[in-house]
């Protein structure tokens, strides 16, 4: 559905992307991870068609999107990374006026998303809160629905109950077989919703990864305080537990993809509690990033 190929764009700076390369399938929900200033939002203004690649192409449904923007417009919906709003407007006045340019009657999906986004579209945008302008933002992405869905951080400024909504929609649209092309920073999103994800640094793809092997990438951080002192020691030595530290009754362990030889020598011992501290992405990159340097 989506056909990423050889892309190359170098700005004056020397700064870009460089023959970033990746197709995403009908109904997949494709990932886009990367730390600040990678390249994520330039890949998407490409594939949006916007910009003029120095070299190779994005085809979406088999149509070159610089040849083709018109049509390539009404396939797809977009919520950028930062959204330009013309001054004065309602949230309502905005969305008329994107779905004059989609060419498309959205008023049913646009009103009953405004309803589940709970916000109240007639207030002007300049005094909308950041969360609420990304709220008008997702509408004016889904309202037309497309076949081809593109988000620069869709959660950015969202409160928990409405990240969770927002995984919700996405899930909703894929189960109609739209495909979703997602940039994010957080795991916990892409988790939940992509089949896959790219992973782009200094402007190259480093890994394509399914999530399953995206999950076995990230390190968890299992910290157990333990009824009495010489369990945690007993607990610190046991084979397949990759215990750091110990503080008293208290072992902090990493655990990487495999869970059980942890769990099954902790269900020995009588424990008073456990946290578990998540690594967040861009540690996850930091790490990942570090071994591939370090096995070169
Ligand atoms: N118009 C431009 N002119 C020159 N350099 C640019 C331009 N736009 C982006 N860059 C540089 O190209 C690189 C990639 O930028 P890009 O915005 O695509 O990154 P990103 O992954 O989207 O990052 P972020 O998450 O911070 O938005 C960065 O080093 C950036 O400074």
């Amino acid at each position: 559905m989506l056909k990423v190929q050889g892309l190359t764009k170098t700005y004056p700076g020397g700064r870009g992307i460089a023959d970033v390369t990746f197709e995403v399938e009908r109904g997949e929900v494709f990932g886009f991870l990367g730390p600040n200033g990678a390249g994520k939002s330039t890949t998407i203004r490409h594939i949006m068609g916007f910009m003029k690649p120095d070299r190779g192409s994005v085809a979406i449904g088999g149509l070159d999107v610089w040849k083709h923007q018109s049509e390539v417009q009404k396939l797809v919906g977009y919520l950028p990374g930062e959204i330009a709003f013309l001054d004065g407007m309602t949230g309502r006045g905005f969305l008329e006026f994107v779905a004059r340019m989609q060419r498309v009657d959205s008023r049913v999906k646009r009103d009953l998303l405004i309803e589940r986004l709970q916000f109240d579209a007639d207030t002007p945008i300049r005094k909308m809160s950041k969360g609420m302008k990304q709220k008008v933002g997702i509408v004016a992405a889904f309202m037309h629905d497309p076949a081809v869905i593109v988000l620069d951080e869709p959660t950015s400024g969202l409160d928990p109950l409405m990240q969770q909504l927002f995984i919700e929609l996405v899930l909703e649209e894929k189960a109609k077989g739209t495909t979703f092309l997602m940039s994010s920073h957080s795991f916990p999103e892409i988790e939940r919703t992509c089949d896959r994800a790219a992973i782009i640094k200094d402007g190259r793809i480093v890994a394509v990864n399914n999530m399953h092997e995206l999950q076995s990438m990230q390190r968890k951080v299992i910290e157990i305080l333990f009824e009495k002192e010489a369990d945690a020691v007993a607990f610190m030595g046991a084979e397949g537990v990759h215990a750091e530290s110990r503080d008293g009754s208290r072992v902090r362990a990493a655990v990487q993809g495999d869970y059980d030889a942890l769990i099954r020598e902790a269900a020995k011992y009588r424990i008073r509690s456990l946290d578990v501290a998540v690594q967040n992405l861009e540690d996850v990159f930091m790490h990942y990033y570090d071994r591939k340097g370090a096995s070169r």
